[in-house]
């Protein structure tokens, strides 16, 4: 339908209010209302991601209540059973996150469908922790994770604790899709409160996943009194962070006070995304007064968490996410080893554009490695699956994007367990005289030096997400023989799987000389994603082959219009 029609059918619903209507009316420019109403937002495996605001591809309580209504009719087919073990709802500290979270409620009430609610913020983490604890179907969170402040979002998990997969994600998707707005049911508040059907949890659930966290814990041979600098970026982190590393006894952790508190403009941050060093700019001064020896931080769903290191009085060292997930896989394997309880069977698991280093720790000390495509939910559905077949113990799970979780508690990516075990790391490598520079390049200097790049090209709206195809397809349909100076080896294209990968429209090329690189569009932010990881015995080498293929690499990127 023409972007004209749907924004006539919004004006004159009966069930949109004036202020909705009004907001559409008062807008002038023609791309503005294209780009509000051309589709409807998006209900992928990453469930909603978009704008705040009135329209069809808008973040609103319309297009909140209609995907809701889908998750509920998807949980009414799978009877009485489901619909009474419920759904639970969390949420951060976006705009709006708390009305999004009422109007699912309220959906879900009027199908009969139990909900739990949070009382306050809490991390993406718990929720995961949740749905397991409480035996519930679903549950739901409503964060834009690391997006800019005009961003809202709705994460769909079921019952394991992790986020859907394709096969639900589509169940839901055509429940909406058979939806109109008006169709939604809804009940009001008061009845919702008098149904008995919304229960806020009990503070037994934070405990127990606490007591969890902390259970995970390996070492008390460490300088507790280590200094910490922490931002929770104005997110759900805080508190959950900081009881934590208070009952493992750390004395001596700093918050950046500017953003210590939930702030949904992110005021002091800008892009509230660890993985940009720009959000460390306060950690850093903060840092640099206090001589700290470790800053981190975690995003505002607090599923993710990016460290710095210091390097020496006032320089601090930006760790990448492959570098943190090395540092973590090889001090939490180490540890176990030392107790000689590293299980027969332990596996961990990465993303096909997460780097080799932690693969060769791993490997190195007996444990497998098994690959996924991008998302946590890939790389848990393994867990998931273990859970059952019993063929594997899943004892480690990240992305060069920063997401990490250790243990089997939690179903996505933990901010709260992987910051209280970078804080015991850090502490047990200081009570031996190195920090995690140090202890990095002793890793490089045992499995060779692995660099890598990771470039991120946004290009926004319509026109941004053509020319992402038209990208793919170039590099798609061309028949490359080098990179760089590198001969290319083999090109893997996973547009419709690659072994037991499933599909996704990723490109992989491995070159002669070991090097590789991939090219995915984003599929959380208007973004095409390239990756570029070399690995030499001689760093400089290493870091040379990378500027090579890079340079050109973007030249041919930058070459489609
Ligand atoms: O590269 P993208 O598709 O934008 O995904 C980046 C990240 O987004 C989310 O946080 C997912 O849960 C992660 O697993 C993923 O790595």
């Amino acid at each position: 339908m023409d972007y004209r029609n749907k924004m006539n059918e919004w004006l004159e619903s009966s069930v949109i209010d004036l202020e909705s209507k009004a907001e559409i009316e008062n807008i002038k420019d023609e791309n503005e209302l294209k780009d509000r109403f051309y589709r409807d937002l998006e209900f992928g495996t990453a469930g909603l991601r978009g704008i705040i605001g009135a329209g069809t591809n808008r973040m609103n309580k319309y297009v909140v209540s209609r995907a809701t209504q889908g998750l509920a009719n998807v949980i009414k087919k799978r009877g009485t059973e489901a619909m009474e073990r419920g759904v639970v709802i969390a949420y951060d500290v976006r705009f709006m996150s708390k009305e999004f979270t009422d109007v699912a409620s309220r959906v879900f009430a009027a199908n009969g469908i139990k909900t739990y609610l949070f009382s306050d913020i809490r991390p993406t983490p718990m929720l995961s922790y949740a749905v397991r604890y409480l035996g519930a179907i679903s549950g739901i969170v409503v964060t834009a994770s690391h997006n800019p402040k005009q961003y809202n979002g709705y994460k769909v998990y079921w019952e394991e604790g992790s986020q859907i997969l394709d096969d639900i994600a589509n169940e839901i998707l055509s429940e909406i899709k058979k939806l109109k707005y008006e169709d939604v049911e809804i009940m009001d508040y008061k009845r919702t409160v008098e149904s008995g059907l919304v229960e806020i949890i009990k503070s037994d659930l934070d405990e127990s996943y606490y007591k969890k966290t902390l259970s995970k814990s390996l070492s008390e041979d460490i300088d507790k009194d280590i200094c910490v600098v922490y931002s929770p970026l104005n997110g759900t982190g805080n508190k959950p962070v900081r009881y934590v590393l208070e009952q493992r006894g750390f004395t001596n952790i700093n918050v950046v006070s500017e953003q210590e508190h939930p702030d949904p403009t992110f005021e002091t941050v800008g892009y509230p995304n660890p993985e940009d060093i720009k959000a460390f700019e306060y950690s850093i001064k903060l840092a640099q007064e206090l001589n700290a020896d470790l800053i981190f931080a975690t995003d505002p769903d607090c599923d993710r968490v990016a460290m710095m290191g210091k390097k020496s009085v006032g320089e601090y060292y930006a760790f990448n996410g492959n570098q943190t997930g090395a540092l973590l896989i090889h001090y939490i394997l180490n540890r176990l080893n030392d107790k000689n309880i590293i299980p027969f069977d332990a596996a961990m698991v990465k993303s096909i554009v997460t780097g080799d280093l932690g693969r060769e720790i791993a490997e190195s000390l007996g444990v497998s490695t098994f690959e996924t495509l991008t998302g946590f939910k890939h790389i848990c559905s393994l867990a998931n699956l273990w859970d059952k077949t019993r063929e594997y113990k899943f004892i480690f799970g990240y992305e060069e994007s920063i997401g990490y979780v250790y243990g089997d508690h939690v179903r996505d990516k933990d901010a709260v367990i992987s910051s209280m075990m970078i804080v015991e790391m850090a502490a047990y490598y200081k009570k031996r005289g190195k920090n995690l520079v140090e202890v990095l390049e002793e890793i490089y200097r045992e499995f060779g030096y692995f660099k890598e790049d990771l470039t991120s090209i946004v290009l926004e709206g319509i026109e941004g997400s053509e020319r992402i195809s038209r990208m793919m397809k170039y590099f798609r349909e061309q028949e490359f023989t080098s990179f760089g100076k590198i001969e290319l080896k083999e090109r893997i294209d996973y547009l419709n799987g690659y072994k037991d990968v499933a599909a996704s429209n990723v490109l992989k090329y491995y070159l002669e000389d070991g090097s590789w690189f991939a090219i995915r569009p984003s599929g959380t932010e208007p973004k095409i994603k390239l990756y570029i990881y070399t690995k030499d015995e001689d760093e400089k080498r290493a870091v040379e082959k990378l500027r090579e293929i890079k340079e050109d690499l973007l030249n041919k990127l930058y070459s489609i219009n």
